[in-house]
């Protein structure tokens, strides 16, 4: 709703409310719409400030409506008549206003800010465009460049970047209600005629052409299939071309095309998902709002290679004073010099500084004493992180709380080599840490609901979206890769070429296919793995080649291991680089004459492969082993897998994550593909069903939302 009174005796004031951030729900817009003509028709009030409670302006349409069928005023006319009022009306923009809110203000005749505040049109991350004349009036306003920028990325802009822009008339410290009403006193009675944005004309461009050519170049290239950036620079286009009557039309028409759409429900979906992630709960019972977390002053890194490198940065940009330790000599060294340069790149990028003295380095263990917090980071080995716990254990403080970054080693196991296993947490992430967003924070069986509040809350600090998950090989996001990985090998095996798996996953909408992501993160990683699990065993000839503790195995990987072809580190993996460490992948013969000549040893007649199939296999292999996830309640929802399949496995967002995707695709079709690849490859078992996809698929399918209660119900009867 929103609220009306008359205040220092002219000025008609709206205040938005609607907690926690003012969207623009129906009764908002009815409350706005009502207000708007109390103030008009009342012959005392002189001039009208809009504003929001508890320090936010507005933070847009109510998102959580769009599902539903609207109800209320349009967002439009009612813009369009706080445009037309004959009173001076001024909006007052304290915390956000964004989207629709940004909309609102520019209907008004003025608009004042706090310095704080946070200005944008978001609605492309959404699948939308500004639909209440954004596309219109913002190139109007700022003129088009800038306002292709604002509207095609969403970004949020500071005040004083909106300022600059001409978005804002004034800026200020003090309480922005009361500077905004005092500038509408002084501006009543004051012609109108130049403040109504919708009469403007942009301001014109000598190649209008080539700047939109460039611009829609510029947003295919980065969308990677999804369609509203596109749907925004058509809007923007008829802004510059078009009469604002025609303009706004032609802003209906690509709003009706995205507004139904798939990708605006995915999109939307996982808006709600990422903020669903942390509030976390483990199947013992622990749960973000009861949790309390520690507070963490001062951590330490140990081991510096790449990733403990990427950590030491994230936690010094988080404000946290660093002990980074690294055992070998010259390794420290390099350390040393590659850290500060990271944090310098960092602060030019994010315009922070960072006290370069808030981190001290050390060679060895004991200099992480007095730490709240320790992040072992050194190689994937058992052995070697066990021998690390057991010395933390001894060296810090009784209450330190020890984190591995582990990608897939036990987390309980190494709990069980410190004094307090409760006080142990996985915080696995991913690289390069100081960039990607992800966090898995690992509980095991005996971490303290205090130490995973803690990890939680870190994460988050260092502003990662972090998603509490169960202790099992690989957790949630490498288990899942695993499937994903052996599907594509097994491909390849079958005729398919790593060009035409890479193709179809790119055209999906990830930056990049799997052959050319393994070549990037180095080949050799998984042959490790695979090597300590007894698997990666070239040795072995005939029908076992192919086969491993009674399940289909493809050594494709290993032996092109065997060969030192390590992916782009050695100029060779599944494609062919100028040079080691060259970037640009190209198609290689040589691997084309292995595959060919490894299929015949084997006896596989190649047969074709389809882009749908390559989906299929990959993809629905990789949400299967997410179901069996959800059902072993190693991840608490749908939204915690994908969460980390967005944020740390380039699963394109406007696709909304692999359980979102499952429930899009329907899950009878899901359960039924996965049944007649398993019919056909009987011997690869994760190709079955799992359990909770087929009792989900019995129980009516429902729609994601629901879904936890499917997992509750079956958990309660355990
Ligand atoms: C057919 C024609 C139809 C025309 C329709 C007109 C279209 C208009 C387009 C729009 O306006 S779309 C909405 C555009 N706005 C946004 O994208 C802003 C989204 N919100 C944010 O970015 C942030 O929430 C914030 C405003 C910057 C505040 O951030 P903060 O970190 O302080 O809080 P959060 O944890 O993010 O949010 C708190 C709480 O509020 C919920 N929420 C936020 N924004 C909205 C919203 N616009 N609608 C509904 N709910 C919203 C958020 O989900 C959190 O609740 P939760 O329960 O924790 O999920």
């Amino acid at each position: 709703m929103a609220q009306y009174r008359r205040v220092s005796g002219s000025v008609g004031l709206i205040t938005l409310q609607n907690p926690p951030v003012n969207a623009l729900s129906a009764s908002v817009r009815q409350g706005i719409v009502d207000s708007v003509k109390r103030a008009l028709g009342d012959q005392k009030v002189k001039s009208v400030v809009i504003c929001g409670q508890n320090g936010v302006f507005c933070g847009g349409a109510d998102i959580r409506e769009f599902g539903r069928q609207m109800s209320g005023p349009p967002l439009v006319p009612m813009i369009h008549d706080i445009e037309a009022a004959n009173k001076p009306v001024v909006a007052a923009i304290e915390g956000s206003a964004l989207g629709g809110g940004l909309e609102l203000a520019l209907g008004c005749h003025y608009r004042i800010s706090h310095s704080k505040a946070k200005l944008g049109l978001p609605e492309v991350t959404l699948g939308l465009l500004p639909a209440a004349g954004g596309t219109q009036r913002l190139p109007r306003l700022i003129g088009v460049p800038a306002a292709l920028n604002l509207i095609t990325t969403g970004r949020h802009v500071t005040a004083a970047e909106a300022l600059q822009l001409g978005i804002l008339d004034h800026v200020t410290e003090h309480n922005t209600v009361d500077v905004a009403v005092k500038f509408a006193l002084s501006v009543t009675g004051e012609s109108l005629d130049g403040r109504r944005i919708s009469s403007f004309s942009c301001a014109p461009l000598s190649d209008l052409d080539s700047l939109f050519e460039e611009a829609m170049l510029k947003v295919r290239g980065a969308a990677r299939g999804a369609i509203a950036p596109v749907a925004c620079v058509q809007a923007v286009r008829a802004a510059a071309t078009l009469p604002y009557a025609q303009g706004m039309e032609r802003e209906k028409e690509l709003m009706a095309t995205l507004f139904h759409s798939g990708q605006a429900r995915a999109l939307q979906y996982f808006f709600f998902a990422q903020r669903a992630v942390g509030r976390w709960s483990t199947p013992s019972g622990a749960r973000w709002d009861t949790s309390q977390p520690r507070p963490v002053r001062k951590a330490a890194v140990i081991g510096l290679g790449t990733m403990g490198r990427g950590i030491t940065v994230a936690l010094a940009q988080a404000g946290l004073s660093v002990v980074a330790v690294e055992t070998h000599a010259k390794q420290l060294m390099e350390a040393k010099k590659a850290v500060p340069s990271m944090l310098k790149r960092g602060a030019v990028r994010g315009g922070t500084t960072i006290e370069p003295d808030s981190i001290t380095y050390s060679e060895t263990v004991q200099a992480v004493a007095d730490v709240d917090l320790v992040i072992e980071a050194v190689f994937e080995d058992m052995a070697l992180k066990e021998k690390v716990f057991q010395q933390l254990s001894i060296v810090c403080k009784p209450d330190t709380l020890l984190c591995t970054n582990t990608s897939s080693l036990d987390v309980d196991h190494l709990a069980s080599q410190t004094r307090h296993p409760e006080l142990v947490v996985g915080m696995h992430f991913f690289a390069p840490a100081h960039v990607m967003k992800l966090l898995e924070v690992v509980y095991g069986r005996r971490s303290s609901p205090a130490a995973v509040a803690t990890a939680m809350q870190l994460g988050k600090k260092m502003g990662k979206v972090s998603v509490a998950v169960g202790n099992c090989r690989g957790f949630a996001g490498n288990r899942m890769l695993k499937r994903y990985l052996e599907q594509a090998f097994f491909l390849l095996e079958e005729g398919a070429t790593p060009e035409l798996v890479d193709r179809a996953l790119e055209e999906f909408g990830f930056p990049m296919g799997v052959f050319r992501m393994s070549d990037l993160s180095g080949l050799d990683v998984g042959w490790r793995v695979r090597k300590a699990d007894g698997l990666a065993d070239t040795s072995l000839t005939g029908t076992s080649a192919r086969v491993r503790q009674g399940c289909r195995y493809s050594p494709l990987g290993d032996l092109l291991c065997e060969h030192g072809r390590f992916g782009q580190k050695t100029g060779r993996g599944w494609y062919q680089y100028d040079k080691p460490g060259g970037r640009v992948a190209k198609s290689d013969p040589w691997l084309h004459n292995f595959l060919d000549e490894y299929r015949a040893r084997h006896g596989l007649v190649p047969r074709c492969i389809d882009q749908q199939e390559v989906l299929e296999r990959c993809l629905f292999v990789l949400i299967n082993e997410g179901f069996q996830i959800l059902e072993e309640g190693i991840a608490a929802g749908p939204e915690d897998i994908d969460a980390i399949y967005v944020f740390g496995y380039g699963w394109p967002r406007h696709r909304g994550g692999p359980m979102f995707y499952a429930d899009m695709v329907g899950l009878e079709r899901v359960v039924e593909r996965l049944e007649r690849y398993h019919q056909a490859h009987p011997n690869v078992p994760y190709l079955q069903p799992s359990g909770l996809l087929r009792r989900l698929v019995a129980n009516g399918s429902p729609p994601i939302h629901k879904w936890r209660n499917v997992i509750k119900n079956r958990n309660s009867q355990l």
